[in-house]
């Protein structure tokens, strides 16, 4: 899309993705203004630069870490955690400046991530919740390891009983024994993700583990709906797995789009994830609008 915002007012941003989980990365850094809904909204809707998540890096607001970083979904809203699109700013930031290590702040806390010598990141995605109040849900339930919840009929529903955890952001886990592409999650999702058992709503997962240290999963993200891959999903995921004692601590999830997350929960509680993160072109775009252009050469 062409855009008539003064060069000044345009700020630089990367299209990226994280095993397909479709990132924008924004270069607030230096600025006083912020990326707004209707940027992202407007961002969204056009298929050139149609993301999942922007991840706006602005300057730093604590001692001790490098930035503060705000994450937008495709529909104007804001989330906690986004873990592949963390590791998009990670390679953005180290082809920037060299550096292999970050600490970022985001609402939900200190991530601590670092880039590896063969180019795969790993980011600490913190301590994952799993108090019924710190996910939220909207009713107490004691055991969040299994609550009730489904969908179909009420005799033979075709998905219940989540697992549901927080990576800061809420997360369902739905367990199946068959293949996970079975399921209409496209159908499901938006259920799921508006139930009045989420007040905050939720991204909804589905996995089914095929191995004690894998697992393949699909998920329905709050906010932007079926994704290439959802990585604080794949740790809410593991994290619920180990919790079940359906796999061991240590697990390899593959995601929809086809690529692998390794999530390790550490016996310290962090939740560290593993995995790359892919460039695909550059521009500017005027944080208050949403209006953009590609760099000049820039990669289709
Ligand atoms: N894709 C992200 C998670 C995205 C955030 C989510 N839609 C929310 O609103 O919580 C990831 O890789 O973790």
């Amino acid at each position: 899309m062409a855009s008539a915002t003064p060069l000044a007012e345009m700020a630089p941003f990367a299209k990226m993705n994280g095993l397909g989980n479709d990132i924008i990365v924004a270069d607030m850094r230096g600025r006083a203004d912020t990326v707004t809904s209707t940027a992202a909204i407007a961002l969204a809707a056009d298929p050139a630069t149609h993301f999942d998540q922007i991840m706006a890096i602005y300057d730093p607001r604590l001692d001790g870490t490098d930035n503060y970083i705000a994450i937008l979904n495709a529909d104007g809203s804001m989330a906690q955690a986004c873990g592949n699109g963390t590791r998009c700013v990670v390679q953005a930031l180290n082809a920037d400046t060299g550096r292999t290590r970050f600490t970022f702040e985001t609402v939900a806390g200190i991530l601590n991530a670092e880039q590896h010598a063969d180019g795969l990141i790993s980011v600490d995605m913190g301590v994952p919740r799993f108090n019924w109040q710190d996910i939220p849900l909207a009713e107490e339930f004691r055991d969040t390891r299994m609550i009730e919840l489904q969908v179909g009929p009420i005799d033979a529903p075709v998905l219940h009983s989540p697992s549901v955890a927080s990576m800061g952001n809420p997360h369902a886990i739905f367990w199946v024994d068959g293949d996970v592409w079975s399921y209409e999650l496209d159908k499901f999702g938006p259920l799921l993700e508006n139930h009045p058992i989420f007040p905050e709503r939720a991204n909804i997962t589905i996995a089914q583990v095929t191995a004690p240290d894998a697992m393949i999963i699909r998920t329905w993200e709050r906010g932007a709906g079926l994704t290439g891959a959802c990585g604080s999903a794949a740790c809410a995921a593991a994290v619920s797995a180990a919790r079940t004692r359906r796999t061991g601590r240590s697990v390899t999830v593959t995601v929809p789009a086809g690529g692998q997350l390794h999530i390790e929960w550490r016996d310290d509680d962090h939740v560290v994830m593993t995995g790359p993160a892919e460039w695909e072109f550059s521009g500017t775009f005027d944080p208050e609008t949403g209006n953009w252009q590609r760099d000049l050469g820039s990669a289709a």
